[in-house]
């Protein structure tokens, strides 16, 4: 049977904080294997959106289905076994713990050892820790920091903290990667080296969903994108389209952000 194109559906969400609605009936539909953008102004809800996917925040209303089955509401915890791995925009690292240790933190889900096995450290919990190991190893020389493994987080560079969570988040072996503002506080070499990276996450048969305020990059590198503002779904489509629309412009007007992006590209 062929693999069905859309993966994640995200229908009629609906959040409110007290008296603002932060977001109204959100619909959005995600394709299997392609970079999906979250865009809109401060405040548009973006992060909101993240947490209800994640199971941080619980709707008022609507659903969210992962290959067709609607998901469970779920501890954020219980994520990683239902196919999703999340970044923040605040990197979430263990500062003095090892880089190797932090990426094998995000594997925990996928090593049911037995309690009474790690007690006396069995055949079987050395068996997934080994594992384990392996497949962070394998997702740090795929962000290119392998040599890293052995230090301590609190002596890298902030890109390279960032490359740190990425790994753990790959190594969580997810369908679906959502990055929170991903390249927020990189220069200009590091996001070159990330949009290298969420590529190349693409090509390995990935599907990642990406808020981002870095114009340039949303339209150089996803496939498709979804504007939010006030909580709704102002326009969707592939970046040519999004890059037009009057609703975007207006949505972004004052803010320059848009405005300079078309400058750049133009
Ligand atoms: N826990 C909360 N309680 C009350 N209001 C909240 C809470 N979290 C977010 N908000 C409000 O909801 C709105 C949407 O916030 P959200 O962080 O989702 O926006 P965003 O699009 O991610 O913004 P930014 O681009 O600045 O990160 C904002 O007005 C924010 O102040």
């Amino acid at each position: 049977m062929p693999l069905e194109l859309n993966i994640l559906t995200i229908k009629g969400i609906s959040v409110r904080f007290g008296g603002l609605q932060v977001l109204n009936n959100i619909d959005i539909q995600v394709n299997r294997n392609t970079i999906h953008g979250i865009i809109g102004p401060n405040g548009a809800g973006k992060t909101t959106l993240f947490n209800v996917i994640t199971g941080l925040i619980r709707s008022d209303s609507g659903t969210i289905s992962l290959e067709g089955k609607e998901l469970p509401y779920v501890k954020p915890y219980q994520l990683v076994s239902l196919g999703f791995a999340r970044t923040f925009q605040n990197i979430r690292l263990f500062k003095e713990m090892s880089v190797l240790d932090n990426v094998m933190i995000g594997q925990h889900i996928h090593t049911p050892t037995p309690i009474f096995s790690i007690m006396i450290n069995g055949k079987k919990s050395r068996h997934y820790e080994k594992v384990a190991k392996e497949k962070a190893l394998e997702a740090l020389k795929f962000m290119g920091i392998e040599e890293k493994a052995q230090e301590t987080v609190s002596n890298l560079s902030y890109g390279q903290q960032k490359l740190v969570e990425f790994a753990r988040a790959l190594a969580a072996q997810p369908k679906i990667i959502l990055l929170d503002e991903p390249a927020a506080g990189m220069h200009p070499t590091e996001k070159a080296n990330l949009l290298n990276i969420v590529d190349r996450l693409r090509e390995k048969g990935y599907t990642i969903i990406l808020i981002e305020h870095d114009m340039k990059l949303v339209m150089n590198i996803c496939d498709m994108i979804s504007v939010l503002d006030h909580g709704k779904v102002i326009t969707q489509g592939r970046p040519e389209e999004v890059r037009n629309n009057k609703d975007v412009i207006s949505a972004y007007l004052g803010k320059g952000e848009y405005v300079n992006a078309r400058n750049k590209r133009n």
